[in-house]
């Protein structure tokens, strides 16, 4: 095996100890035109933590129907959210202002933050190797999930020491666990809610929470994902006082034709206008940033199908995304990780 050697910054050898956050994400296509879109399916959708079939089943699957008919389904999608004036996906955007601000907050602790995307660019190796080049001799990897999943968690983390197998000269590493009922999250959460409730001109009946699915093979064969949602929104329910008949939980996302978790959102949705549920409002708690998922699927889907089933209003309350308390939230989840290497200090209050 060849070892690589990131140079690092001129004079480190006598420099004290150097901490460096590494934020990463699912990642996102480069462009909205077919072959952007295939590409990224390619990778993401060849990820064994993604899909656990056989690749001696899956491959010609793969190869075959999928990557010949989902690039384009898909690439409306994208071109339908897309950040046109910057040409990049709403999911960069975020994750990149996410790190700026979150190196402004820990610039004078000499922390620099990078940010990587599990499946297309910019990689986690390069912002890896962006943190070493800068003399960072600990590093924290913060996948931006708040529930644990074996499909999201666990494989960005599996990229990052992928990238440091290579590495003659390896910092010291810690992990940033999930955070589905950390009071800071879900403070959070319930703030920017009860925020965007009270600009709408509307009271909405019902606050659908829904969530990324999950195949519920993986669940049953340990993932913890499903148990994490649920303190998410038990969490929730209780700072905004509301029951699980006001709050429901529910799953979106479905991909293939197996069981996913349940219930599925757009069903659940569309049987309400029915039970006289006219008014709602969708949050999902699972993003911290806006995405495909929250903006194309239930922004514009979801939205459409509940008006055809004869719904009035359907509001989609947004992620965290850059926002102050986005930002609070990440600056008190890294210096919580980083004790013991940086002195404590109460996150920067934003006013
Ligand atoms: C078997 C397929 C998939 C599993 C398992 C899965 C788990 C999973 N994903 C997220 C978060 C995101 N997924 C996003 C997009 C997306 N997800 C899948 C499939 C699976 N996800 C696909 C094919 C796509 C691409 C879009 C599409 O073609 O429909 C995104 C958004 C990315 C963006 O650029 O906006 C996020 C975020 C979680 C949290 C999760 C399991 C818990
Ligand atoms: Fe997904
Ligand atoms: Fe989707």
């Amino acid at each position: 095996m060849t070892f690589i050697t990131v140079n690092r910054a001129a004079g480190h050898e006598d420099a004290p100890p150097r901490i460096g956050v590494l934020l990463s994400n699912l990642g996102t296509p480069d462009g909205t035109g077919y072959g952007a879109v295939r590409r990224y399916l390619a990778e993401f959708l060849s990820d064994r933590r993604i899909i656990e079939a056989s690749p001696l089943i899956w491959k010609p699957i793969l190869y075959g129907p999928v990557l010949t008919f989902r690039p384009r389904k898909s690439g409306e999608a994208y071109h339908r959210i897309w950040h046109h004036d910057r040409n990049e996906s709403p999911l960069r955007t975020y994750t990149r202002d996410q790190a700026e601000m979150l190196a402004t907050r820990l610039a004078g602790d000499n922390v620099p933050v990078a940010w990587g995307m599990r499946y297309g660019q910019p990689s986690i190796k390069q912002a890896l190797h962006e943190l070493v080049a800068q003399g960072c001799d600990r590093i924290l990897l913060a996948p931006l999930y708040p529930q644990y999943s074996a499909t999201t968690t666990a494989t960005a983390n599996d990229q990052a020491f992928r990238a440091l197998m290579r590495l003659r000269n390896q910092p010291a590493i810690r992990t940033l666990p999930a955070f589905a009922d950390h009071p800071a999250y879900i403070a959070a959460l319930g703030r920017s809610i009860m925020a965007r409730l009270e600009t709408l001109d509307f009271k909405p009946q019902m606050i659908v929470a829904s969530f990324h699915g999950l195949p519920k093979v993986y669940v049953e064969k340990g993932d913890s994902y499903a148990d994490e949602c649920a303190r998410t929104i038990v969490a929730l329910r209780q700072v905004m006082g509301y029951d699980a008949q006001m709050m429901p939980l529910t799953f979106q996302s479905r991909f293939g034709p197996a069981k996913w978790l349940e219930p599925y959102t757009a069903p659940f949705i569309e049987s309400l206008p029915a039970q006289g549920i006219e008014r709602i409002a969708v949050i999902t708690p699972g993003f911290i940033s806006d995405c495909i998922e929250t903006l194309d699927e239930i922004g514009n889907e979801a939205g459409e199908d509940f008006i055809k089933a004869g719904g009035k209003e359907l509001a989609l309350i947004p992620c965290l995304n850059n926002s102050p308390d986005a930002i609070d939230l990440l600056e008190t989840l890294v210096r919580e990780e980083l004790a013991g290497w940086l002195p404590r200090k109460p996150a920067a209050a934003t006013g």
